[in-house]
Parts: structure tokens; C-alpha cells; sequence
């Protein structure tokens, strides 16, 4: 996967935090309403992703008509919603909260309408309230090169207060 995202090398090594989920179990959705997890989200990708070794997650996507860009292929920005939210939640398993400044998406091969996609995504490092992820998509059931990724993505979080940072944004929120 080629891409112009620079990871410094001089990250300190993720470490997963005390309360969180086990390898296997799911990791739970930060916000109900959330358009990437929330699993009462209207018009949400419903998006769940299960825990893995470390600071890892893997996930499933069907690529649903409604997420339609060019004729029959998934659009870009969808795609980029959804490697957002698997390393968002991915680096949940750190047991804090941090939010996107940066999202850096490669997109490798075009991802047809009724693909089902698998997702893994990784937290590669933090440097003070940094945390650096990276996320890949491979299309499942293919015959596609050795599972060769038709997209990946890297992001750059940054570790945040959730009652200060939401806090003035929160009564703005979808009501259940
Ligand atoms: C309830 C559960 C919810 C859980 C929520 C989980 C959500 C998971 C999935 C969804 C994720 C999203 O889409 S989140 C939604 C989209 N993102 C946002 O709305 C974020 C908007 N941005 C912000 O609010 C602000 O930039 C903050 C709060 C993130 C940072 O501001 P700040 O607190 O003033 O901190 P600041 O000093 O600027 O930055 C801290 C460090 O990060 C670096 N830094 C900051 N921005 C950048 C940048 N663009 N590129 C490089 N580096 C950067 C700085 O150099 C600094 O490094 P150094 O000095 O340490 O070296």
C-alpha cells in the first residue's frame, strides 16, 4: 500500500488500557448516535469492531448500495468514515478518549457495490497526547492477490478530556 503519510519513529509503545475489553469481545460504541458506531444512528454506517491483541481491532463492512459513489463502486468519503471510526474505536483499547486531526486515506483499487470488506486497524504508537493508527481494508472472499488491501488508511488522534472537549457540543446531540 503506497502512501505519503509520515509516521515519526520515535513513538512510544501503545499500551492497552486496564478496563477495557478482552481479545475477541466487541468493542462497545462510544455514542449511540454516532453516524460511524451508533448503533441508533438513522442513517449510520453501523460500524462495530472487535477487539484484538494489543491495541488492535478487526471489523466487517458490506458496502451497501447507499453508500454508492461513482456508478458501482463505494464513494471515497464513506470509506474514509469508516477507517476513521476503526481506529477510533480501535484506540479506545487504550481506555481513553482522543479525536481525528488527521486522516490519510489510500485508495488502491475501486471497492464494488455488495463487497464485504474486512478491517483491521492498529494503533502504531503515542507521543505525548498523540496517538498514531493505521487501518486497512481487503476485500473477503476474493481471490484478489494473497488479500492484497484495496484501501488503507493512517490517522493522527489526539488524546482529549471528553467533558471539556464535548461538553459545550453535548445538548446539540441526537435525542434517542
Ligand atoms: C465520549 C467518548 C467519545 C469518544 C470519541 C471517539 C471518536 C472515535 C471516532 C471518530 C473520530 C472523529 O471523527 S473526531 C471528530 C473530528 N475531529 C475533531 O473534531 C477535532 C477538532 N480539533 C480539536 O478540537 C483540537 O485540535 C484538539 C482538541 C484535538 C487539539 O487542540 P488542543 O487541545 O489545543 O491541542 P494542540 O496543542 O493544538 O495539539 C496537541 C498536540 O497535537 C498536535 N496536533 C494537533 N493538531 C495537529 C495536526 N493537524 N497535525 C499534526 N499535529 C497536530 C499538536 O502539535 C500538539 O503536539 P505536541 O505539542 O504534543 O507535540
Amino acid at each position: 500500500m503506497r502512501t505519503t503519510f509520515v509516521v515519526p519513529d520515535d513513538l512510544d509503545a501503545p499500551r492497552r488500557g486496564d478496563d477495557v475489553v478482552a481479545p475477541g469481545d466487541t468493542i462497545p460504541p462510544h455514542n449511540p448516535m454516532c453516524y460511524g458506531c451508533g448503533p441508533r444512528s438513522p442513517h449510520g454506517l453501523h460500524l462495530s469492531m472487535i477487539a484484538g491483541e494489543g491495541v488492535t481491532a478487526t471489523g466487517e463492512l458490506l458496502v451497501e448500495p447507499r453508500f454508492e459513489g461513482g456508478p458501482g463502486v463505494i464513494h471515497g468519503g464513506i470509506l474514509a468514515s469508516v477507517f476513521d471510526e476503526s481506529m477510533g474505536l480501535g484506540l479506545m483499547l487504550m481506555g481513553l478518549t482522543a479525536v481525528t486531526v488527521v486522516l490519510d486515506i489510500d485508495y488502491a483499487r475501486p471497492v464494488p457495490i455488495g463487497t464485504r470488506l474486512r478491517l483491521d486497524a492498529r494503533v502504531l504508537g503515542t507521543r505525548r497526547r498523540q496517538v498514531y493508527a493505521e487501518a486497512t481494508a481487503t476485500v473477503l472472499g476474493a481471490d484478489r492477490a494473497a488479500g492484497e488491501p484495496v484501501a488503507g488508511a493512517h490517522g493522527l488522534f489526539v488524546i482529549v478530556d471528553p467533558h471539556a472537549h464535548f461538553g459545550p457540543t453535548r445538548d446539540l446531540g441526537q435525542k434517542e
